[in-house]
């Protein structure tokens, strides 16, 4: 097996390598892994050139023992990206390390293909100096044993909007409709805003940018003229939010609209669009997939029963690369004073390390990253670096990895491990990638 790394670039660009379809092979491999047609070649030029936006690194792994009828040494047996993009931990924006496209092929599967290029990228990523990496899982039980814990969830809502959405505040700001592709300046500038202010939120790829103004459709590379948009200003004349949407068509079991995207970087902002989405008449049901698990809709409407709320799920996955690192770039409710013991199978955050929060900030001391832990530990509590990663922007509480059996120590150290770790809220995440 023979791994290589690489940008996407163009067939020209690809030539140097002695491979002019490297980012067409690429493409096609992860596209075979995750079941969906081969691509033209317009569109792996249309795709490269995005990817080349977001700064993604390729990695392939090739099979030079492949025979013939089977597919060409040139084609990927495996596939894997990353690239680099801010994660919202609450007291600030960090570099995170995203992973995406992971496949390898039905053939070369439970070899350790996934293992060997994770395992070398998180190391890279680590040495790079950045403190996280984060993913979308594809299923929930691959990436624990990687260092990955659930790091936000979000549900689905269908809300009943026969004869509007009743609301109890009154209407603020104004909605107009607008052509989606009028949208290419403002979604960056709201969704910016909307990251700042939201812990949990992952900065978005440009693929965001050609489905929300309707350049590419929601499955492919061609314009969807399907799509609908609107944007909600407030009473200073401000954009605060927008919404994307699609009619799902007469044939569907009843008039739904399904929201493509929904970034409001207000709560009145959220409320006006919803209330725009209830306004549109014949239509009864309007579907969102990306509802935060501490949305607010149902207290804004006058009847909470018209929102129907299932698939609650997990969404961003994280893994702390650096103890220090991660830990002194989050805030703390309170002050005080932890050990952590950490286990981590891939030994990038083996250890124990001191925490120290006072007036939100923590400072963070590495007490040993190998051999027996100090003695400072024997008061502090140890978890595996999955279940950190959990803490890391509070999607989970203490009291749970506890009872769990995830998380180890004194009623009194687990006491202090609360009061620093169990925040208000909950972590959301609206960029998937
Ligand atoms: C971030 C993303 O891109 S998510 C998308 C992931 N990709 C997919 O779901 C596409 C379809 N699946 C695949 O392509 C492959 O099965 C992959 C990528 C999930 C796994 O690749 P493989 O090379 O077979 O994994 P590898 O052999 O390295 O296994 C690593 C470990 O994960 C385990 N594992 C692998 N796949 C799974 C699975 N689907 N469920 C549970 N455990 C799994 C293996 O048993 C092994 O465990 P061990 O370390 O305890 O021995």
């Amino acid at each position: 097996m023979r791994l290589e790394r690489f940008t996407p670039s163009t067939p020209e660009g690809d030539a140097a390598s002695g491979h002019p379809a490297r980012t067409l092979d690429w493409l096609n491999a992860a596209r075979r892994g995750f079941y969906d047609k081969p691509l033209t070649e317009k569109e792996a030029a249309a795709i490269a050139g995005s990817y080349q936006a977001d700064g993604r690194e390729l990695t392939a792994v090739y099979d030079d023992a492949a025979v013939a009828p089977g597919l060409g040494a040139e084609i990927p047996v495996a596939t894997y990206a990353s690239f680099t993009r801010s994660l919202n931990t609450g007291a600030r924006l960090i570099d995170a390390h995203l992973v995406t496209m992971v496949t390898v092929r039905p053939t070369h599967r439970r070899r350790g293909i996934l293992s060997r290029m994770i395992t070398a990228d998180l190391a890279q990523a680590k040495e790079r100096g950045l403190f996280v990496a984060a993913l979308h899982a594809s299923e929930g039980g691959i990436y624990g044993r990687f260092g990955f814990g659930r790091a936000t969830e979000a549900q689905d809502y269908a809300v009943d909007v026969r004869g509007g959405l009743p609301m109890h505040a009154p209407v603020a700001g104004s909605v107009v409709q607008v052509q989606p592709a009028r949208l290419g300046e403002l979604i960056p500038e709201v969704f910016s805003r909307f990251h700042a202010a939201t812990r949990g939120s992952v900065d978005r790829q440009r693929g965001y940018l050609m489905r929300g103004t309707g350049a590419w459709s929601d499955d492919g590379f061609e314009p969807d003229t399907a799509l609908r948009a609107a944007v909600f200003h407030d009473a200073a004349g401000t954009a605060q939010g927008y919404v994307t949407y699609v009619f799902d068509g007469w044939d569907a079991k009843v008039p739904a609209l399904s929201v493509r995207d929904l970034v409001a970087a207000t709560a009145q902002a959220y409320r006006e669009l919803w209330r725009f989405l209830g306004d549109h008449d014949l239509i009864e049901t309007v579907n969102y997939h990306q509802a935060s698990v501490a949305d607010p809709l149902p207290w804004f409407l006058s009847d909470a029963r018209r929102v129907s709320a299932s698939g609650r799920g997990d969404r961003l996955w994280l893994r702390i690369l650096d103890v220090p690192g991660a830990l002194g770039a989050r805030s703390y409710v309170r002050d005080g004073t932890l050990v952590l013991t950490v286990r981590d199978r891939l030994s990038l955050t083996t250890g124990s390390y001191r925490l120290q929060a006072s007036g939100g900030v923590g400072t963070i001391t590495t007490l040993t990253s190998a051999g027996p832990p100090s003695a400072e530990a024997a008061d502090g509590i140890e978890l595996d670096i999955a279940d950190l990663s959990s803490l890391y922007l509070g999607s989970v509480r203490v009291a749970d990895l506890l009872a769990a059996g995830r998380l180890a120590g004194s009623p009194a150290a687990a006491a202090r491990a609360v009061a620093l770790f169990d925040g208000p809220g909950a972590p959301y995440c609206i960029t998937g990638f």
